[in-house]
C-alpha cells in the first residue's frame, strides 16, 4: 500500500507558501524520516498527510484514492505533544476507546497498566501518557503510522523505551512508518529511507 503526497501546494491563509507542487510517496513496507530545519512544513506536511488539513491543490492519496472523508483513518498521526492531544476532562479509558476498540495485548505490550484507564491525564508522566497516544493510533485499520517529533521532551530512557514499543507494534502489524525528527541519528538507527526537505 502507498501514501502519496501528489503536487500538493498549502499556506495558511493568505500567507506565503508553506509547500508548492511537492512530491512524496512511501510505501507501507518502509520506515521514513522527514528531516529539515524548523520552519520547513514538516508537521504541515504531516497534518495534511493524515487527513487533517487539506491542500490548496494537488491530491493525497493513499492506495490511489483519496483518504476516507469519515470514520477511520488509516493514516494515524502522533504528536510532540501528548497532553495537547487528548481531552483533560476525559478519563483515560474514554480517550482511548473513542476512535477504536483497542485490545488488551496492545496495552500490555506498550506497557500500560490497566489502573491508569482510571486516570485523568494529568495524572500521569508524559512518557506514560505519550504511550496513550501510541496505542490510540494503533487500531486495527492502521496502515500508517506518522510520529511528528513525538520523544523530543523526554528524557532518554523513556524515549528508547517509546521506540523500542512503538517499533515493535510497527514490525508486528506491517506498518508504514514515518517519523519526524531534528535527530538524524535517530532517523539514521530506525529507518529505511530520510528525506531532507532542505535538499529538495
Ligand atoms: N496554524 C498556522 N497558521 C499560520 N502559519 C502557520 C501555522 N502553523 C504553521 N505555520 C507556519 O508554517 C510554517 C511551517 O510550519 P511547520 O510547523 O509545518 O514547520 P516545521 O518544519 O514542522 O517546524 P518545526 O521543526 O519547528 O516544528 C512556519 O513558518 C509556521 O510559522
Amino acid at each position: 500500500m502507498r501514501l502519496e503526497a501528489r503536487n500538493i501546494s498549502f499556506r495558511y491563509g493568505k500567507g506565503p507558501w508553506i509547500l508548492k507542487n511537492f512530491h512524496f510517496q512511501m510505501e507501507q513496507e518502509e520506515r521514513v524520516g522527514l528531516i529539515a530545519p524548523s520552519g520547513y512544513g514538516k508537521s504541515t506536511l504531516v497534518k495534511l498527510l493524515a487527513g487533517y488539513a487539506s491542500p490548496a491543490a494537488g491530491e493525497i492519496l493513499l492506495e490511489g484514492r483519496p483518504l476516507p472523508k469519515k470514520g477511520y483513518c488509516p493514516v494515524q498521526l502522533i504528536y510532540q505533544h501528548p497532553e495537547k492531544a487528548v481531552n483533560p476532562r476525559w478519563k483515560l479509558k474514554d480517550t482511548l476507546f473513542e476512535g477504536c476498540s483497542v485490545d488488551q495485548e496492545l496495552l500490555k505490550s506498550m506497557g500500560i497498566e490497566e489502573e491508569w484507564l482510571q486516570r485523568w491525564p494529568n495524572e500521569l508522566s508524559g512518557g506514560e501518557l505519550q504511550r496513550f497516544c501510541i496505542a490510540r493510533a494503533l487500531g486495527a485499520k492502521t496502515k500508517f503510522l506518522i510520529a511528528d517529533e513525538i520523544s523530543t521532551m523526554l528524557d532518554v530512557i523513556t524515549q528508547a523505551q517509546i521506540w523500542t514499543y512503538l517499533l515493535r507494534a510497527v514490525q508486528e502489524r506491517k506498518l508504514g512508518l514515518l517519523v519526524v525528527t531534528h535527530n538524524q541519528a535517530l532517523a539514521e538507527r530506525i529507518c529505511t529511507r530520510i528525506i531532507d526537505l532542505e535538499a529538495k
